[in-house]
């Protein structure tokens, strides 16, 4: 193993009863000091990672790493680990120093030292003059931040957080997504923070999870999974696209809305059936004749930076639009991208579905 992978899930599946298992047979490594987000939707099992990482349950199935290490029954407490929730799990009858320090004084660590400790984890979370605050007279953001201080205070190899952001309003929130990404480039601890926010996910992350379903369906930075969805679930979930089907004709040159179209290589085989992903923003309006596609306005939204605009081809594909042009509603227009925007994914997440919607395609057109 890499020595500066800290975290190794080999094979962990997680399975409560005879219910199907939360987590799927998952294999993933977390580097040192990097900030990881598991995305994905409600239910899919993120937490359920942080769980087995934290130590708080065991998983059925697989190991799980820490340093070298098999881990899967050290109990929490005997973890680098520690963990900030989603509802802070404050004390509320002890102040912000209190609070703060509540970890150390059970390692019956010296009241010096203490002090120390905690002033250093207040500064860092800029709360420093706060230690005897009440936590009743602090704000949701200011809350927040001594949960991080008192997770932060002994010093965790990881810290896990999971959907600290969500009792936040809009702007708070953002405010608090660079401070947590400054937090960490400066603790220089790896940190792995849970949510269902695509955008808070490419905002703040070195590496992104999703997952679905209790299976990680893909991992990368943010700009590889935002440019290159590896299936439908995936380009859905993280912002806004086109997906057509089509068709890979050779080597650069891939079938769909009944055109071949020259794109960039991507490994796919000759005739292979395939989606094709096409970003809003990556298309461009033309006059008719000079679009690759040649499509209707069907509707319009102005959205301040944009518009939105949906079209659909002659084939009754709809293509979403972001543009600063503004256009009708019933115009014919055309519409540019380059080969680059053209991203070519797998049918379906899974072998069986891929099967399945590869079957469904064959009898299609054995049928024509
Ligand atoms: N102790 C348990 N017993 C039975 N099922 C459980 C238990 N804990 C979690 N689950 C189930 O495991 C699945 C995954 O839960 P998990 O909390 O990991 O999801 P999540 O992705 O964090 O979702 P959310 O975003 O809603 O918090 C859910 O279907 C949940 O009902």
């Amino acid at each position: 193993m890499d020595k500066n992978t800290i975290i190794r899930f080999e094979h962990v599946t997680k399975q409560y009863d005879d219910d199907p298992p939360v987590l799927d047979d998952v294999s993933f490594e977390i580097e040192r000091g990097k900030f990881y987000t598991l995305l994905g939707p409600s239910g899919c099992g993120k937490t359920t990672i942080l769980r087995l990482i934290a130590g708080f349950t065991e998983p059925t199935e697989g190991n799980i790493y820490f340093n070298g290490k098999v881990i899967n029954n050290v109990p929490p407490n005997q973890r680098q680990v520690n963990t900030v929730f989603q509802d802070y799990a404050l004390f509320p009858h002890l102040n912000v120093f209190e609070n703060v320090a509540f970890g150390l004084r059970i390692k019956k660590m010296k009241e010096s030292e203490i002090e120390v400790k905690v002033k250093e984890a207040l500064r860092f979370v800029n709360l420093e003059g706060y230690e005897n605050r009440e936590i009743n007279e602090m704000s949701g953001g200011q809350r927040q931040r001594v949960a991080i201080a008192r997770a932060i205070v002994n010093e965790p190899e990881v810290l896990l957080l999971d959907e600290p952001l969500s009792a936040l309003d809009l702007k708070l929130r953002t405010e608090m997504q660079y401070e947590l990404r400054e937090l960490q480039r400066r603790l220089g601890i790896t940190f792995i923070f849970v949510t269902h926010d695509q955008e808070e996910a490419l905002a703040m992350s070195d590496e992104i999870f999703v997952l679905n379903k209790g299976k990680i369906q893909q991992s990368g930075t943010p700009t590889d999974i935002y440019d290159e969805p590896i299936n439908r679930f995936v380009a859905e979930f993280i912002g806004e696209s086109n997906i057509v089907p089509g068709k890979m004709i050779k080597d650069f040159l891939v079938e769909f809305a009944g055109k071949q179209f020259e794109c960039v290589d991507q490994g796919f085989h000759p005739n292979e059936p395939v989606e094709i992903v096409i970003r809003p923003e990556d298309l461009e309006i033309t006059k008719r004749d000079h679009g690759k596609l040649q499509v209707r306005v069907d509707s319009l939204l102005f959205r301040g930076v944009h518009y939105e605009i949906c079209c659909y081809d002659q084939d009754g594909n709809e293509w979403l639009v972001h543009s600063t042009k503004k256009v009708g509603v019933g115009d014919e227009i055309g519409l540019h991208f380059d080969p680059e925007a053209i991203h070519v994914m797998r049918l379906g997440e899974t072998e069986e579905e891929f099967e399945k919607r590869l079957g469904a395609y064959h009898e299609v057109n054995h049928e024509k």
